[in-house]
C-alpha cells in the first residue's frame, strides 16, 4: 500500500476568481449565503472574521456577484495610515492643497464611483474619520480637501475587521451610528480551525494552484505530511496555509510534497494526535535519509552508523520508500 496520497484534480473548484469557496461547514456556508443574496443590493456589508480567513475574498466575490461588477473595486486598508493620511486618500486633494500636494489627486472614494469600496481593518480608524465617512454615506457627496466643490458619488460601502467592534464602543472608541450604517448585514467568517471538514479540499486546491503556477508535477504528498496538515490549527488562517503550500510545491522533489519540508512548528502541533508509532516512522524515516545522504548512499557505512544491519537497512528503505535524490 502507497504511504502517499494521490492529488485529485481539483480544478472544478479553481473559478474564474481564483479562490474556492466550496464548503460543507455550516457557519462558511452561512456566511456564503448572506454574502450571495445580499450582493445584489446597495446593502452595507460588515465582514467579521480573524486575519486571514478570506474577509477581502468575500468582498471581491460579492462585488463580482453584483451589478456593479464592471465597475471598479476598491480596496483600502485604513491600518496602514495615520488619520491624515487616510482622509487623503479616501477624498483625494487639489493641487496645494497642504504641504507636499503637488499634484491633484483623486481619492479612493471617487475611483469607486459606481463600484464598489473595500474598508479592510475599519475598527483601528479615528472617530473623526468615522464621522465623515458617516457624513459621506448619510450625504451621497464628497469633496476633495482643498476644494469646495461637492460631487455626488455612488459606491456600494463593504467594511472588514478582526477587532471587537461592540467592545470598541463601549470603550468610546467607534460610533455606534456609524457601526449601524455599516452593518445593514453582518458576515461572519469562520476560522479555519474550525472548519477542518474544508481543509482536504483546500489543501488540495493550494497544491494545484501553486503546481500550475510553479509550473511543477505534483503527483502525490506523502501520508504523514498530509496528516500534519490535517492536524495543524492554522492561527493565520487561510492566508497561512496558503504560504505552507507554496513553500511545499516549491520544495517537492520528484513530484512528491515530504514530510522533511514541513517547518517544525507545523510537525510538532500537527503531530499532537499522530499515534506515537506514525511519529516514531516519520522521524526514523527522516533521521535514515539523512544519514543514507551524508554517506553518499553506501549502505555498509549506513548501516554502521545507524547501528543497524544492511539488511535491517534494506528492509527500512524498501518499507519507508526512500528514493536517492540526484
Ligand atoms: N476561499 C479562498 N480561496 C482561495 N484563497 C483564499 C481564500 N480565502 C482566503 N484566501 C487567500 O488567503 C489570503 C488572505 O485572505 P484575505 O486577505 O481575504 O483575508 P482577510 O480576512 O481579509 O485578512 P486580513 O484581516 O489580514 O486583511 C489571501 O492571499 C487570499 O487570496
Amino acid at each position: 500500500m502507497s504511504n502517499n496520497v494521490s492529488i485529485l484534480n481539483q480544478v472544478r473548484g479553481l473559478s474564474t476568481h481564483n479562490y474556492f469557496l466550496e464548503s460543507r461547514n455550516k457557519a462558511f456556508h452561512k456566511a456564503l449565503d448572506l454574502a450571495t443574496r445580499a450582493a445584489d443590493s446597495n446593502a452595507t456589508i460588515l465582514l467579521l472574521g480573524e486575519s486571514g480567513v478570506g474577509k477581502e475574498v468575500f468582498a471581491n466575490y460579492i462585488h463580482h456577484l453584483s451589478s456593479r461588477k464592471n465597475n471598479a473595486f476598491v480596496a483600502i486598508n485604513c491600518h496602514a495610515f495615520s488619520e491624515g493620511l487616510l482622509q487623503s486618500e479616501l477624498y483625494g486633494h487639489e493641487k496645494g492643497a497642504f504641504t507636499g500636494a503637488y499634484e491633484k489627486r483623486i481619492g479612493r472614494i471617487e475611483a469607486a464611483h459606481g463600484g464598489t469600496l473595500f474598508l479592510d481593518e475599519i475598527g483601528d480608524i479615528t472617530l473623526d474619520v468615522q464621522l465623515n465617512l458617516l457624513r459621506v454615506l448619510d450625504n451621497k457627496k464628497i469633496t476633495r480637501i482643498g476644494s469646495n466643490a461637492l460631487m455626488d458619488i455612488d459606491f456600494r460601502l463593504i467594511c472588514a475587521t478582526n477587532r471587537d467592534i461592540k467592545q470598541r464602543i463601549e470603550e468610546k472608541k467607534f460610533r455606534e451610528d456609524f457601526y449601524y450604517r455599516i452593518s445593514t448585514i453582518v458576515i461572519t467568517i469562520p476560522p479555519l480551525r474550525e472548519r477542518k471538514e474544508d481543509l482536504r479540499k483546500l489543501i488540495n486546491y493550494f497544491i494545484v494552484k501553486y503546481a500550475v503556477e510553479l509550473k511543477k508535477d505534483i503527483s502525490s504528498i506523502e501520508e504523514v505530511a498530509f496528516k500534519a496538515l490535517m492536524n495543524y490549527n492554522y492561527p493565520g488562517n487561510i492566508r497561512e496555509l496558503k504560504n505552507i503550500i507554496e513553500r511545499l510545491v516549491v520544495l517537492a522533489k520528484d513530484g512528491i510534497i515530504r514530510m522533511e519540508d514541513i517547518s517544525d512548528e507545523i510537525h510538532m502541533n500537527g503531530s499532537n494526535s499522530m499515534l506515537l508509532k506514525e511519529v516514531r516512522i516519520a522521524t526514523e524515516k527522516r533521521h535514515i535519509e539523512k544519514v543514507l545522504s551524508l554517506n553518499d548512499f553506501n549502505m555498509t557505512n549506513t548501516a554502521k552508523q545507524l547501528g543497524i544491519s544492511r539488511r535491517q537497512l534494506f528492509n527500512k528503505i524498501n518499507e519507508y520508500k526512500i528514493y536517492r535524490h540526484e
